[in-house]
Parts: C-alpha cells; sequence; structure tokens
C-alpha cells in the first residue's frame, strides 16, 4: 500500500509506505542501493541497509510492530527521561507515540558531509495532553533523518522549549547494532573512562585499558565518551563508527542469556546477534530555558575493519 513519492526539498527524496497497523513508515533510497526506513511510530529508524543490502541494525524476530510499545530493534528514541531515572515509563514517552511528517524545513547550523546526502526526512513530536499531565512542559521535538550517497546515516535531534518555564530532560539513541556474534564484538573509544553500572544501582567504576569486549550481562552509562567510538565485528570484519554531537555519554547494553529469557519481545539466543552502543545524554540533563534549542546528533557508519584505524585518528 504505497503512496507516490514525495519530494520535499532538492536534496530531499523519500517514499511513505504503510506498515500493517496503517502506520506510515518513510523510506529512504540512494542510488548506490543503501537504504533506510523510519517508521511515524516513535520516529523509530526500523532498517538501515548498506549499499549489498545488508541489514545494519538489529531488529528481534519476536519484535511486536503495534503501538502503544517500541518494537525490540532498531534506533528507539529515549526522550524525556533515559531508563528509569525518573518519574515517567521506562525511556520516555516519545519512542511510544505516533511522530509527524515536518513540512517546515528549519535549516540546520551543521558543516556535516552526511547532511548533503541524498535523502532526507524531517519529523515532528509535540506532546499529546497525556504527556502534559505526566510531564508538564511544551517541547517541540525536530528530527531530521539523513542517508548519504555513500550510506552514512544521520540522526539530528532538536528539542525546542517553548513553555514559559525552564525544563530538563536525558536522552539516547538506542541504537541496536545487528553483529555476527557478541564474543567476536569489541568497543573501542571507550578504555579508561568511568561508567555508572545499571547492574549495581549506578555505582561508578572505572573502565580497564583494553578495548571493551563481551562475555556476560553489560548495561553501563559511560560519561564523558570521545565524539566517535568504534564497534569491530571481527568475523564479518566490519567496523561501524559511531560519531555523536551534543551528547556526551555512551550507553553500551546487551542482555545476555539470563535476561533475554525474561524479555517476551527477544528470542533466548538473540542477544549474541545485538549489540546496543547508545550516544547520550544521561549523566547531566539538559536543561533548556523558554525559547531555548538543544541539537544532539548521531552519525552511523559501516567500513570495512581494514580502514577504520583512519576513521578513529
Ligand atoms: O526493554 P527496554 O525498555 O527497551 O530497555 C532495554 C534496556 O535499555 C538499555 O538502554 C538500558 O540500559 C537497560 O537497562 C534496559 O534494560
Amino acid at each position: 500500500m504505497g503512496h507516490p513519492a514525495i519530494n520535499l526539498d532538492r536534496n530531499s527524496e523519500f517514499e511513505v509506505v504503510k506498515d500493517w497497523n496503517g502506520i506510515d513508515q518513510i523510506v529512504l533510497k540512494v542510488p548506490s542501493g543503501a537504504s533506510a526506513r523510519v517508521s511515524l511510530h516513535g520516529g523509530q529508524l526500523i532498517s538501515w541497509r548498506n549499499e549489498k543490502g545488508e541489514e545494519l541494525l538489529f531488529t528481534s524476530s519476536k519484535a511486536i510492530f503495534k503501538p502503544p510499545k517500541a518494537m525490540r530493534g532498531g534506533i528507539p528514541i529515549c526522550f524525556p527521561q533515559f531508563g528509569n531515572c525518573g518519574t515517567l515509563e521506562q525511556h520516555g514517552f516519545a519512542r511510544n507515540r505516533i511522530w509527524s511528517i515536518d513540512k517546515d524545513l528549519l535549516p540546520l547550523n551543521t558543516n556535516s558531509k552526511v547532511e548533503c546526502g541524498m535523502a532526507a526526512v524531517n519529523l515532528i513530536l509535540k506532546p499529546t495532553d497525556d504527556d502534559l499531565r505526566s510531564w508538564p512542559h511544551c517541547f517541540e521535538f525536530r528530527l531530521r533523518i539523513t542517508l548519504s550517497m555513500e550510506g552514512h546515516l544521520s540522526i539530528t535531534s532538536r528539542v525546542r522549549n517553548v513553555d514559559g518555564k525552564a525544563f530538563s530532560f536525558s536522552f539516547a539513541y538506542h541504537t541496536y547494532l545487528s553483529v555476527s556474534d557478541i564474543s567476536e564484538v569489541r568497543i573501542e573509544g571507550l578504555e579508561t573512562l568511568d561508567y555508572l553500572d545499571n547492574l549495581s544501582q549506578k555505582e561508578r567504576f572505572t573502565e580497564q585499558g583494553d578495548a571493551i569486549t563481551f562475555e556476560s550481562e553489560v548495561d553501563r552509562v559511560y560519561v564523558r565518551s570521545p565524539n566517535v567510538i568504534a564497534v569491530l565485528d571481527h568475523e564479518k570484519k566490519r567496523t561501524f563508527l559511531i560519531r555523536k554531537d551534543g551528547l556526551p555519554d555512551t550507553v553500551v547494553w546487551n542482555p545476555w542469556e539470563k535476561k533475554s529469557r525474561l524479555m517476551a519481545d527477544l528470542g533466548d539466543e538473540e542477544y549474541k546477534q545485538m549489540l546496543c552502543v547508545d550516544a547520550a545524554a544521561i549523566e547531566k540533563p539538559i536543561t533548556l530555558k523558554p525559547n531555548e534549542e538543544w541539537t544532539g546528533r548521531l552519525e552511523l557508519s559501516s567500513v570495512p575493519s581494514t580502514c577504520c584505524h583512519d576513521h578513529l585518528d
């Protein structure tokens, strides 16, 4: 059930299709063959494929594509709360709401190469009356998703305070990367950093000097992390490069075996094929005064592992 392609501007090109719940999904495609798919349910990236058509984001085989809950996989947006560190539902309400396509194309102040990409869409979220009852702050959340010619993905969030008083929030791009086998994966860029361990009541520890590898459940917020982090998949000889801006922290999460068994929307063995590495603002919430705007950007690329050290420099 597709609609004709809609062109927003010279650089923006996307197609709108409906999922089986009748919710619009935006399909971004570039001539190299790379593509991405975004659901208006949650403004959630639900697919990102390279030019060979390989899926780069994890989606659980048991994922439930039905509002009001976000599906298990892709890139849900955690806003205005990360995790359970507040009074709202886990990870805030933005990932469970229906977003709209934003036709007001406001210029972005950016020098990012990815922003000159081929395909882009702008979404917007404003609070519902219910949201205002649980979180009494008027905001406008603009989300721009861009897929470059080379297949790099860029997601820019802009939150504006349109209220009469200041408010604070935490935020994460909860990014489920698809990996060959978690035991073959390592993360570079978080060595020697402090982290808050969600498995020990958010106690603070310091990471050792080695790259991070996985042999049990991990649920950590690395604070004040660098703006480029690499996730190396040894078996696939593939490296994800995660570039972030305006997002000081990085969450690393893998539920491992025991927790996976407790999750209805994750297969018992699927923890092996996923790793969440989230660009985030958690330790120090973002505070916006009336009329102030915050920008948080994530850029994801997937490169052959042989090339990654040039990018990390
Ligand atoms: O099941 P949810 O609400 O999507 O959350 C999944 C996980 O998300 C991670 O980001 C958190 O650090 C974990 O603590 C949490 O379990």
